[in-house]
């Protein structure tokens, strides 16, 4: 029997309705209208480009499981987003992943590659009282302990003027970026705490784009996304760090786009922290990356020695610890391009001499640092990953980008993807897009074939454990 879409789409909705709160079925589901049904293919129209993403990355498994129940195993979707209210756009084709692919999570909070099992700290509340936002910050991290040298002169002052005239000079956005543990939180938040002493009705808020994305995600499954709204438009100085993990994040860029036109047009305060340039944010949409090119982006560098001397200095003056200059000088050479491993290597060597019974020499202080660096697990990214397995199979990394279907580019690029996977907190779109520009179904697949053949093939699994190794050492 031929069934027509409605019909078809029909039967969806019921099954979906089981699975959602009636107010999320209201907002989300109720405005679609089914288009066309033909060859397991079913065409459903959404109201927006916005919807089309909040669907995809928000309930795209209460939908694949309803259209595969109600159509069978083959069963696929297609969108049709309406631009504008008279001119429907051309089917926008989504291709559900195939029936054994691994289930994807898109909401789930990953850590150090780890899902999350603990749920940040949330600072939104449905709460509109100005008063009573909380603006996470961190006290000791203040302009007065950021030691200012050659390598974040630009960003403190910069830091500097904002803190004076919030949302009233030439650096709105101002993006701090640079490597790990070189100070873009503690210099970001420091603008936050001056402007609450300089400006205490001020509602200045610090949050990261994990957390952002958990609360846009919550906001959404809530039906809350006004509230949501809401509450951001209310921020005075809003600071977003680590903005690199927008990338690939369609939905929550979106939704940020609109929060930083709708402050920064209201001549509100942006501070954003990213571990990379604008020119190297891959992921992102350009109208978001040209608009973080309004104001300035100062980039922090690896202190020079003598910066690091007088940032040990100070930690150990603050913490009301002796260190000899001859120890920290030592600590200073050894220790050189990142300041939070150079916090930790103090705390570590006066926690180890003290447990220990010994005077902090040189001596003791070389042993020691000695024995730490082995221990230091080197911080995968999907580019570290690609270079490492292009070295193993003695291929140029732009190999893998290429168009080939050459088995040992295809198994290069797939070992890739799963390690990308597996080690990185990566989304998936941004894995594809970085590994050959390919989609997140692509992905899964990839990671999926080598677990399969990890199964199956002896040789190849240990290939992999090899790789595995090859990943953690530090040349
Ligand atoms: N110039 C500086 N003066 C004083 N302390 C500093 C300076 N730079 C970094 N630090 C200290 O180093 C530690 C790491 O800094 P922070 O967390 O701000 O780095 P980050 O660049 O945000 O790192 P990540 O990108 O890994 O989040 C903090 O304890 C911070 O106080």
């Amino acid at each position: 029997m031929k069934r027509d879409c409605k019909s078809v789409w029909s039967e969806c909705l019921d099954l979906i309705k089981e699975q959602v709160l009636p107010r999320t079925f209201k907002t989300w589901f109720a405005p679609i209208r089914a288009l066309s049904f033909k060859d397991d293919v079913l065409t459903i129209q959404v109201p927006s480009q916005y919807v089309y993403e909040c669907l995809e990355e928000h309930f795209v498994d209460i939908l694949r499981k309803a259209v595969r129940t109600a159509i069978g195993p083959n069963a696929k979707l297609e969108y049709s987003v309406i631009v504008e209210e008279s001119h429907p756009r051309d089917p926008l084709s989504v291709t559900m992943p195939s029936n054994n692919m691994k289930k994807v999570e898109p909401n789930t909070v990953y850590v150090n590659g780890k899902p999350d099992s603990v749920a940040p700290k949330n600072p939104f509340e449905r709460n509109n009282n100005r008063l009573q936002i909380d603006p996470q910050l961190n006290p000791s991290y203040t302009l007065d302990s950021y030691i200012e040298g050659s390598c974040n002169r630009l960003a403190k002052s910069a830091a500097v003027a904002i803190a004076q005239n919030p949302g009233g000079t030439a650096f709105n956005p101002l993006l701090i970026y640079g490597g790990s543990g070189l100070g873009k939180t503690h210099l970001a938040q420091a603008i936050g705490m001056e402007v609450k002493q300089n400006y205490p009705n001020k509602v200045v808020l610090y949050v990261t784009t994990n957390v952002f994305q958990t609360q846009f995600t919550e906001a959404v499954r809530k039906n809350e996304i006004n509230d949501f709204l809401h509450f951001y438009q209310l921020i005075d100085v809003l600071i977003l760090d680590d903005i690199h993990e927008l990338a690939g994040k369609t939905a929550t860029q979106n939704t940020f786009f609109h929060i930083f036109n709708h402050l920064h047009q209201s001549g509100k305060q942006l501070i954003l922290t990213s571990d990379r340039s604008p020119a190297e944010l891959s992921g992102l949409e350009e109208r978001l990356l040209s608009r973080f090119r309004w104001g300035l982006s100062a980039e922090i560098k690896a202190p020079d020695f003598e910066t690091r001397m007088e940032i040990a200095r100070f930690k150990a003056h603050k913490d009301g610890i002796d260190f000899s200059d001859e120890v920290l000088e030592y600590i200073c050479k050894y220790v050189s391009n990142n300041v939070r491993e150079l916090e930790g290597a103090m705390i570590s060597l006066l926690a180890q001499a003290t447990f220990n019974h010994k005077d902090l020499t040189v001596d003791v202080v070389k042993d020691i640092l000695g024995k730490m660096v082995k221990n230091q697990k080197v911080e995968l990214t999907v580019e570290h990953i690609q270079q490492v397995v292009c070295n193993h199979f003695n291929m140029a990394p732009e190999m893998l980008q290429e168009k080939t279907r050459k088995r040992e580019v295809v198994q290069a690029r797939q070992l890739a993807m799963y390690f990308s996977k597996t080690y990185t907190n990566a989304s998936l779109a941004y894995i594809g897009k970085q590994i050959g520009k390919k989609d997140h179904t692509t992905v899964l697949y990839a990671c999926k074939a080598v677990t399969d053949l990890m199964e199956t093939d002896r040789a190849f699994k240990a290939q992999v454990e090899e790789l595995q190794k090859k990943l953690y050492c530090r040349n």
